[in-house]
């Protein structure tokens, strides 16, 4: 089967233009623009940028030319924008996406016409972008078609200088089918160190060194390329045995609000696992381990477990991981329901890890849970 007819090509390859366009913007708000005013807060006091919105009106603007009927459940909406307060970032927004929808074109298999790059450049007044960034509303389901985007997950890391992921996913029925992502700042090589948001040690990092993409379609892989090079190489988890799992090394979110790290690390402990935990923003904690530079992602929630993790989360790092030979579920084992709406409201947490040692990082999940009296979480 040529890489055409598979499933699902089409939908790969606008994913992976739209994940393009919207990483080069949000590179460019990085090197140029990000101050205060760059920012806002939004109603849930979570920080929002010039970036979120503009990649968001970028890949819906991608996704409405060459999928117009498929609806999008997007984490960004344009009310903000629409303030006095708003004013600035708006213009700001409609610029920086006229600039990357008009870009020179990406290196993107398959879709290097002339036409495209017209249809997509047509519909740029300030109120066809808010439209798009709209396009975002969509309540999701369990039926047909349909696009999971976080046009920057990690946020706060993007604003520190760190880690920060540009996701997009394509869901059929409930089921993550296709999944992209735009990591600028993880290295291409692990080897190569990476900007942590500590200002004199990312001082000495090499950016030319640094802008991975991840593709994954259900059934055909996981794979790695650069934001410049469309050569693509495929990745795979670290095989991980019962018996060397405590030579494993796990990952978590930089915000001890976003998820529990004592309880990560009694859950460590339990497993006799030695080595510190790697803390990174965002998704690129998924793109990690799927290739290979850790073994394990906990997000165990924090206080009485009420928060609803969102499906633009954890949809295409979700795919990246099963397709390099991981399982990702929730704290309890269960699969991650994408169909309820527009969050896991039927899962807590999430844990992904290699296959062969899934069942046992769970059973110290539920260990460390019961010993901290939260028990009714399992
Ligand atoms: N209380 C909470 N528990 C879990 N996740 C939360 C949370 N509050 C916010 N988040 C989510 O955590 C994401 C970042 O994850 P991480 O901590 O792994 O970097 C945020 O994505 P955004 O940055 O896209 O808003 C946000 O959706
Ligand atoms: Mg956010
Ligand atoms: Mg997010
Ligand atoms: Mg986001």
């Amino acid at each position: 089967m040529t890489k055409s007819e598979a499933p699902y090509a089409r939908e790969r390859s606008i994913a992976i233009r739209a994940v393009l366009r919207a990483s080069q913007l949000t590179s460019s708000v990085f090197d140029k623009l990000i101050s205060a005013s760059d920012s806002l807060t939004k109603s849930d006091k979570s920080p929002v940028t010039v970036g979120d919105f503009g990649a968001q009106a970028v890949v819906n603007s991608i996704l409405a030319t060459h999928f117009p009927d498929d609806p999008i459940v997007g984490e960004e909406d344009s009310s903000d924008l629409k303030t006095e307060e708003g004013k600035s970032i708006k213009e700001q927004v409609c610029r920086l996406a006229r600039e990357a929808l008009k870009g020179a074109a990406t290196n993107c298999p398959g879709l290097s016409g002339q036409g495209v790059q017209k249809q997509e450049e047509e519909d740029l007044t300030e109120e066809k972008l808010l439209a798009a960034i709209d396009r975002g509303n969509h309540e999701g389901g369990a039926i047909g078609r349909m696009w999971a985007l976080d046009p920057i997950d990690g946020t706060k890391g993007f604003l520190r200088g760190g880690q920060y992921a540009v996701c997009l996913a394509f869901i059929v029925d409930g089921v993550v089918q296709v999944g992209v992502m735009g990591c600028p700042n993880l290295p291409i090589s692990p080897a190569d160190p990476k900007p942590s948001g500590d200002k004199e040690r990312d001082a000495q990092v090499d950016k030319s060194k640094l802008g991975t993409v991840y593709v994954a379609v259900r059934g055909q892989g996981a794979f790695q390329r650069t934001l410049h090079d469309e050569t693509e190489t495929r990745i795979s988890m670290r095989s991980l045995s019962a018996s060397k799992l405590s030579q494993a090394s796990f990952c978590e979110s930089v915000e001890s609000g976003h998820s529990s790290h004592g309880t990560n690390a009694r859950i460590a402990e339990l497993l006799g696992i030695k080595n510190k935990s790697v803390r990174m923003d965002s998704q690129a904690k998924y793109a990690s381990i799927a290739r290979g530079d850790g073994d394990i992602y906990l997000r165990l929630p924090v206080g009485d477990g009420s928060y609803q993790e969102k499906i633009w989360d954890h949809a295409s790092g979700l795919l990246l991981v099963e397709e390099a030979g991981g399982k990702v579920t929730d704290l309890r084992g269960q699969a991650l329901n994408f169909g309820a709406g527009r969050t896991l409201r039927d899962n807590k947490g999430v844990v992904a890890a290699h296959w062969d040692v899934h069942g046992q990082v769970i059973e110290a999940v539920s260990k460390a849970l019961m010993e901290e009296g939260r028990g009714s979480l399992l």
